[in-house]
């Protein structure tokens, strides 16, 4: 009689082995992990279609996985990397033509940011400059931009539009940004480092140019005409929610149609002074208000009660050189925080998660480990996609980042250079 062949207990399609420090970001306790990010020594990870079945020591790898026979398993090794989830970037304007390198050095001398915008400068120098390149050209630019992101450690981007601020442009806009992600997805599995593109559409971004003198024509566009035809192009509907840009009523009109054709909400709030926006986004049970500079201990009640994520951008008081928001004031306040690049040509042009990480441990008294959470697992709450990413457990997507360093405590430390190796997206 022929012995029964030992089945393996649990399937795999991948085993990744040899890590170091596995910082898992976990939501519930992982067995053998410990500390705040659930931190696990010489570890190893199992991968079943795309999603993480088992997480364990290293040694154990060996007898659960390798020594019984699965076809087709590929083994990678870690060489002793550190392992954290991919950053999750929940906020960037990534599809843009030109820069703005001459606005950004008259702010040295003293020029606001508002008073750019308030002159017909600032967004709309870009908005000028994006209407004015071909589909292909800001197709490459994206890329190149996103691929730096991902050369950095980011495995999720949301990608706005709102350079376009017309039918025919933000349309171009929109598509270019759902090609980046059907670009994306079809990369070859040899070099398994896709980044996840998620859309959202910001028309409300600045009022355009040609509708001066129209401002009602305008919101009329949006919301009768480019909301409901762009519906399946964009996950997210933002509204830029400032004196400068649009009131809290013209935000409530946009955000309500958006979203009741379907659309998850987002806006940017309280940035440049109190707008209101805050105190919208919990009305309207937005998924993050971002910014934040001016809210006040109400509104951020507001938006805990409501249970909205506070996205911060430290990159922008890094650029416009205004006072860093606290993020311990929110913290302490208990509402969730994440931190996001804000990538854009005008207020914060970098493609760096760890950057932000450093800036809000300079500059905004969050831990270390206070800031990987805001910017992994907490933008990921900022895209509605928790379930799914954000964090190394059970059920979920392997999408990682790879460090070469002796122990994850060295981010936010050794400063002003790429620590992450590279990235890895196991579908
Ligand atoms: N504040 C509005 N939008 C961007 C800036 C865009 C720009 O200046 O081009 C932001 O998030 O900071
Ligand atoms: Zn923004």
């Amino acid at each position: 009689m022929q012995a029964e062949p030992v089945q393996p207990p649990i399937r795999a399609s991948a085993v990744i082995r040899n890590i170091k420090q596995l910082v898992t970001v976990a939501q519930q306790p992982i067995e053998g992990a410990s500390g705040a990010l659930q931190v696990l020594n010489n570890a190893a990870l199992a991968v079943y279609h795309g999603r993480i079945v088992w997480i364990g020591p290293d040694n154990e790898a060996e007898p659960l996985f390798l020594s019984t026979r699965q076809d087709g398993i590929t083994i990678v090794d870690a060489q002793g990397a550190v392992v954290t989830p991919g950053f999750v970037d929940s906020h960037t304007h990534l599809v843009f033509a030109g820069q703005r390198a001459e606005e950004f050095h008259l702010r040295r001398a003293g020029v606001s940011y508002a008073e750019l915008l308030a002159q017909g400068k600032g967004i709309l120098t870009t908005v000028e400059a994006t209407r004015k390149a071909d589909a292909e050209t800001l197709l490459a630019l994206a890329q190149r931009r996103l691929h730096l992101m991902r050369d950095h450690g980011t495995t999720t981007v949301e990608i706005k539009s709102g350079y376009g601020l017309d039918r025919i442009n933000e349309e171009a806009c929109l598509h270019i940004i759902n090609n980046l992600k059907a670009l994306e997805e079809r990369t070859s599995s040899s070099v398994p480092q896709q980044v996840r593109v998620v859309p959202t559409f910001l028309a409300a971004h600045v009022l355009p140019p040609e509708y001066r003198e129209r401002r009602a024509d305008y919101l009329d566009l949006v919301v009768e005409e480019l909301l409901p035809s762009f519906v399946g192009l964009a996950h997210f509907c933002d509204v830029f929610c400032e004196a400068e840009a649009f009131t809290v009523e013209e935000c409530r009109r946009i955000l309500r149609r958006a979203r009741d054709l379907g659309y998850r909400l987002k806006i940017h709030a309280d940035q440049l002074s109190p707008s209101g926006g805050a105190r919208l986004a919990a009305e309207l049970g937005a998924t993050s208000a971002d910014h934040l500079d001016h809210a006040s201990d109400e509104d951020l009640k507001a938006l805990r009660d409501a249970g909205v994520v506070a996205t911060l951008l430290p990159g922008c008081s890094y650029t416009l050189r205004s006072p860093y928001p606290s993020a311990r004031r929110l913290l302490d306040l208990g509402l969730t925080v994440a931190l996001a690049t804000d990538c854009n040509p005008g207020t914060s042009y970098c493609e760096n998660m760890q950057m932000m990480i450093g800036l809000a441990m300079a500059e905004m008294d969050m831990s270390l480990e206070e800031a990987l959470t805001a910017a992994t697992i907490n933008g990921a709450k900022a895209l509605a996609l928790e379930e799914e990413i954000g964090s190394i457990e059970i059920g979920k997507r392997c999408e990682l980042a790879l460090w070469q360093l002796e122990d994850y405590r060295e981010i936010g430390y050794h400063f002003g250079v790429n620590l992450v190796q590279s990235t890895l997206t196991l579908l």
